[in-house]
């Protein structure tokens, strides 16, 4: 008998066609409150979970008796409940390194974007509001040759820090929870205590993970530490930053702009406050989302799927550590 899989998340026929030819695949096009009591009666039986931006709680989870392994579309592990997986020995597999490149040309992107007032004159242009020369007031500001401050300088943290030092001789300058010998060594970056960053730095990009410990990581005191010329971006969950406070910053102009790929609660409503600030530059979370790298990180996946079915997790498995213990 097959072992059987629930696949929740579309994902293209040759990948979804390597899982079928090993599991009885159960396939949802996302989770809704349409498909939700489908979803519950399949993950009675199944022993393996594949999809990603589906909520995993440990409720659901535990509706799932005989789970073996997870496997998550994405580096990110926050949508599934770690530690109950772990005290169940269940290992959560995911997609790290694949997507950095593209993560940090989004970040990036954001970067530039909010420097140089990209999506507001675009707008201009658009709506037909290009008069005359646009005059001082719609200046942007320099990226190249300025401060640029990471908090969480890993994989992507790393790969955003190298455009900066190698692309727009920014001064790099870092906080992470371990010093980053390679980041000190190769871009010359400088560690520091996070108040110190804040204070110094002309960009500050957000680049950990959501845990316990970063949940709210960026508040009002936070901005109110920045320079009042800072450019605020954030790459890595909405949850990490207290987002009421950054509409606050950036109405008072505590801080000159943001640039965000991530919000409290995705997909952002149209009524946000931010959708009404100029100077917030707001992507879809788009971080990964290339054709190429979005395939890649597919591939991944089921790959990691099948190798931990197969009871190998050595490569990719977010909770090895917790396991191994
Ligand atoms: N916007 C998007 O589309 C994307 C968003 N992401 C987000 O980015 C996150 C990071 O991805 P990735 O770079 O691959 O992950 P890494 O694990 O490589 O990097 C995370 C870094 O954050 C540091 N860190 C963790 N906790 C703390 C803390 N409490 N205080 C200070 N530093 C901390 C880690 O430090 P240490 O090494 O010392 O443990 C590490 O250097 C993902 O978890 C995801 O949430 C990822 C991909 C795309
Ligand atoms: O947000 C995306 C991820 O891969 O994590």
């Amino acid at each position: 008998m097959k072992k059987k899989v629930i696949l929740y998340r579309d994902i293209p026929a040759e990948e979804r066609q390597r899982l079928e030819a090993q599991y009885d695949v159960t396939f949802f096009n996302n989770i809704n409150e349409d498909n939700k009591g489908a979803f519950i009666a399949a993950l009675a039986d199944a022993e393996g979970l594949i999809g990603t931006s589906t909520k995993m709680s440990s409720e659901l989870l535990s509706l799932a008796p005989k789970l073996k392994a997870a496997s998550t579309i994405s580096v990110g592990t926050d949508l599934y409940d770690l530690n109950y997986l772990t005290e169940r020995g269940i290992p959560l597999m995911h997609t790290p390194g694949v997507l950095n490149e593209t993560t940090a040309d989004t970040l990036f992107t954001l970067i530039m974007c909010a420097a140089r007032r990209a999506v507001e004159l675009s707008n201009m242009v658009r709506e037909g509001r290009w008069t005359s020369n646009i005059g001082e007031a719609l200046y942007g500001t320099d990226v190249h040759g300025k401060t640029l401050g990471i908090i969480g300088m890993g994989r992507i943290g790393y790969a955003i820090a190298k455009r900066g030092h190698f692309g727009f001789d920014m001064k790099i300058q870092y906080s992470n929870r371990n010093r980053k010998p390679d980041a000190e060594q190769d871009l010359n970056a400088t560690y520091m205590e996070m108040e110190e960053l804040l204070q110094t730095s002309d960009f500050v990009c957000v680049m950990t993970p959501l845990t316990p410990e970063t949940e709210r990581l960026i508040g009002a005191k936070e901005f109110a530490m920045m320079k009042k010329s800072a450019i605020f971006i954030n790459g890595s969950r909405g949850k990490v930053i207290d987002e009421a406070a950054l509409v606050d910053a950036l109405s008072n102009g505590t801080i000159r702009a943001a640039g965000l790929d991530v919000f409290e609660v995705e997909p952002l409503s149209g009524d946000s406050p931010l959708c009404k600030l100029d100077n917030a530059v707001l992507f879809p979370h788009i971080g990964s989302a290339t054709a190429e790298t979005r395939l890649a990180m597919i591939t991944c996946a089921v790959d990691n799927l099948i190798n931990a079915l197969n009871g190998d997790i050595s490569q990719n498995c977010a909770n090895q550590h917790l396991l191994d213990r």
